[in-house]
């Protein structure tokens, strides 16, 4: 099947960034793309202040545009994530939406983990001032000209524990989606090493739409919007710029690796410390 993942360099300019996206989605759709992945905060990417009031519900117009673009096109659309309103009326969700071809959501994930982190001198992000984290693992389908394939859904800083992918893939994922909005600081030393790692200990598809470039104040994003497929190979990968990267993704391939190196069925939990008379 043939995916595409949208690299944009979302701002507070909520008009601006539904135009940018649609218009990737649209050349992601001429090139054959049957299912187009945004990155984190798509829609809007702001300073904490202004997530709360630009918050909309599952049925607001941000999702609305988004649903219409899936329907017209013709494709599963992947919006990364956007401020959904949340039952905490100081903070917002940081929801992960899966729409089908024609435009249905098919499942929505809710960030789990919040990046509460000094990135370097000038820049500390507290997201969980300002967001309530989710507390569910989340998975869809998509089926492509016949093919089949279960979908674990993730949002950026959840990339850094291993432990939420390989429940995800022991609960069937083949591929997982990793939109994001990781820092140039961090993204130089981590992005791509974290994500082939989460490939080949999974032997999933990675799906990791990036932001890129300048959003507002210090806050840069890394770019590098990149697929791996199971055995680690990139797939494809856009280092900047508005774009997307374009893969088929061949599942018969991971059949093969996964029925050559069954790691999944070979993990050994719960192993306890040896007794004195075994040692
Ligand atoms: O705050 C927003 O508006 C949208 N959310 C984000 O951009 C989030 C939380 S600040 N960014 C990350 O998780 C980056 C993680 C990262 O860069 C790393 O793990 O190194």
């Amino acid at each position: 099947m043939r995916v595409a993942l949208a690299q944009i360099a979302s701002t507070r300019d909520i008009e601006d960034n539904l135009r940018t996206c649609g218009q990737l989605a649209e050349s992601a759709a001429e090139q054959g793309a049957g299912w187009v992945i945004f990155p984190e905060c798509a829609p809007f990417l702001g300073p904490d202040r202004d997530k709360l009031p630009i918050a909309e519900p599952l049925d607001g117009p941000q999702i609305q545009t988004y649903q219409t673009i899936a329907r017209e096109l013709g494709v599963y659309l992947t919006v990364g994530s956007f401020a959904e309103t949340s039952p905490d009326p100081t903070r917002t969700f940081n929801t992960q939406i899966h729409l089908t071809p024609d435009g249905a959501i098919a499942a929505i994930y809710r960030k789990i983990h919040l990046f509460d982190a000094k990135v370097d001198g000038d820049l500390t992000l507290m997201e969980s001032k300002s967001v309530m984290g989710g507390r569910e693992l989340v998975l869809t389908d998509v089926l492509l000209k016949q093919e089949q394939a279960r979908v674990g859904l993730t949002i950026c800083y959840d990339l850094r524990f291993p432990e939420i992918y390989r429940e995800l893939a022991l609960r069937g994922a083949e591929m997982l989606t990793v939109p994001s909005a990781f820092t140039l600081p961090t993204g130089r030393a981590h992005w791509h090493t974290l994500l082939r790692a989460r490939a080949i200990e999974n032997q999933c598809f990675v799906l990791a739409p990036n932001q890129w470039g300048h959003h507002y104040g210090s806050r840069a994003s890394f770019g590098n919007s990149v697929i791996y497929d199971p055995w680690g190979d990139c797939l494809g990968c856009l280092e900047e710029g508005n774009g997307v990267v374009l893969a088929d993704l061949n599942l018969e391939r991971q059949r093969e690796i996964r029925q050559s190196m069954p790691v999944l069925t070979h993990q050994r939990l719960g192993l306890r410390a040896p007794d004195a008379d075994e040692v």
